[in-house]
């Protein structure tokens, strides 16, 4: 007798997952290879930034009392006793009536508190002796950048967790980052199955299809943040099978199968792991596409039995895989951003179950908009390519309208969710 599986909701399906949740080891990374990667150790800056008052333009540093009284009619001139560019520090103290040229960058010289820029100086010689005038009075701090005005000694300023962007890089290079403490990159294992696949560079033949769920989740997986190790297909051997999963289980953390997790003949992962004596946390969830998705735990490693069919492989992965490595980099916010958006077309199928559907979501004067992406069977490969986003629909409707205001999960958005799958409430508009 076929054993009947009862789907549960997809909330408590995530929770079963993240309840096998780890932290990744850390490593140390050269700089240059850090960006894309979680940082390990929160950034605390050890220096004021910028370390001196410096000057934030090309002119002169003056002692400002000296530029009293100035005006067009009395213009007050300065001896120009000096130069200094930007890396230079100048080593005397500057006196009444005297100014240093100074560069963008440059340390204020001892003795100065503001500085002219060149525009409005007029620069002149009298016996082989350079000078400068102005014809309007300075005020004191004038043009000054000072020092630890955009970073204080001791601020808490990147925490542990957080995606290596470029401008952290800038923060990293400026706090002497030479090597950079990262969560070592999660090795996900992928597998493919089924006895129809062919590889992208051979022919087609009859009944036979080209395994395209293998290299769509190696990208996902990297999208993430983690590395692939890819197996190859599953032969038709089931002993074989199995020694392959046990194999592979060993060589990463995480371990995906796409296909053979349904009802059928050949459907092998059911046996599989029931063979390794896995605990399967679930083998249905009220969720379309992506029903048949099932997640086991072996000696504490998560085995992913994600459906076969192409959109539902997808959104399995993202729903449940992603937010595993996330929280495996210490992201606070490891699951998929969750917004409200307007739905750009009618979505007239009905929805038993929490509805997924791949969807371009993108802003229009202001309002995020959500149309989905094209054809959205279970089995759709072609509605992926231009998907950025999922439209949740929750299940127990008869249809969407355009205008109706949505629950959306998107993609491609760094930022994440803390928890995203509360309050799916039916929509209006
Ligand atoms: N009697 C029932 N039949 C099915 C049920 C069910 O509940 N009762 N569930 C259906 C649902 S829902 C889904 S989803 C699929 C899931 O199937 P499997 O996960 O077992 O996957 P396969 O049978 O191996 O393949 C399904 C489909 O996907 C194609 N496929 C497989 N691997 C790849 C790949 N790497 N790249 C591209 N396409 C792939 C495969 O050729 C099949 O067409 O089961 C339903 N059936
Ligand atoms: O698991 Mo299936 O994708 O619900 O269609
Ligand atoms: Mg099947």
């Amino acid at each position: 007798m076929l054993e009947k599986r009862q789907p549960i909701p997809v909330a408590e399906a995530v929770h079963r997952v993240m309840d096998y949740a780890f932290q990744a080891k850390n490593e140390l990374v050269p700089l240059t290879q850090a960006h894309g990667r979680f940082i390990a150790d929160a950034i605390r800056a050890d220096q004021d930034v910028p370390a001196f008052d410096r000057s934030p333009y090309d002119g002169y540093a003056i002692r400002s009392i000296d530029s009293q009284g100035a005006c067009s009619q009395q213009p007050v001139r300065f001896q120009v006793v000096g130069e200094i560019g930007a890396g230079y520090v100048y080593d005397s103290v500057v006196e009444k009536g005297q100014a240093v040229r100074i560069m963008t960058g440059a340390p204020i010289p001892q003795g100065c508190d503001a500085v002219v820029m060149l525009e409005i100086t007029h620069t002149f010689e009298e016996n082989q002796q350079k000078y400068m005038s102005i014809k309007r009075s300075i005020e004191a701090g004038t043009n000054i950048s000072y020092k630890g005005e955009d970073v204080q000694q001791g601020t808490i300023l990147i925490d542990k967790g957080q995606y290596i962007n470029p401008g952290v890089m800038a923060l990293l290079a400026t706090f002497g980052y030479e090597q950079v403490a990262v969560y070592r990159k999660m090795v996900i294992g992928v597998i493919a199955t089924g006895s129809e696949l062919l590889e992208p560079g051979e022919c087609l033949q009859p009944g036979k299809i080209r395994n395209s769920n293998a290299y769509m989740m190696m990208a996902q997986i990297e999208r993430a943040g983690a590395e692939v190790k890819y197996f190859g297909k599953f032969s038709d051997d089931l002993e074989l099978c199995i020694k392959i999963v046990e194999k592979a289980l060993q060589e990463v953390d995480i371990l995906i199968t796409t296909g053979g997790v349904s009802v059928g003949d050949y459907d092998y992962l059911p046996a599989i792991y029931q063979a390794m004596d896995a605990k399967v946390l679930f083998n249905k969830v009220a969720m379309r596409p992506g029903s048949v998705t099932t997640v086991a735990a072996c000696n504490d490693k998560l085995l992913f039995g994600l459906s076969g069919n192409p959109s539902a492989c997808y959104v399995g992965f993202e729903l449940f895989v992603r937010p595993i490595i996330r929280t495996a980099y210490c992201h606070p916010q490891p699951h998929l951003r969750r917004e409200q958006a307007r739905l750009g077309a009618d979505f007239t199928k009905p929805n038993p179950f929490t509805r997924f559907v791949r969807a371009t979501a993108y802003y229009e004067t202001g309002q995020l908009v959500a149309v989905p992406s094209g054809f959205d069977k279970s089995s759709a490969v072609s509605s992926l390519a231009t998907a950025n986003a999922f439209i949740v629909l929750p299940g127990g409707s008869r249809g969407y309208e355009k205008g109706m205001s949505v629950a959306v999960l998107l993609l491609e958005d760094l930022q994440g969710s803390e928890w995203p799958w509360d309050k799916l409430e039916k929509s209006y508009r």
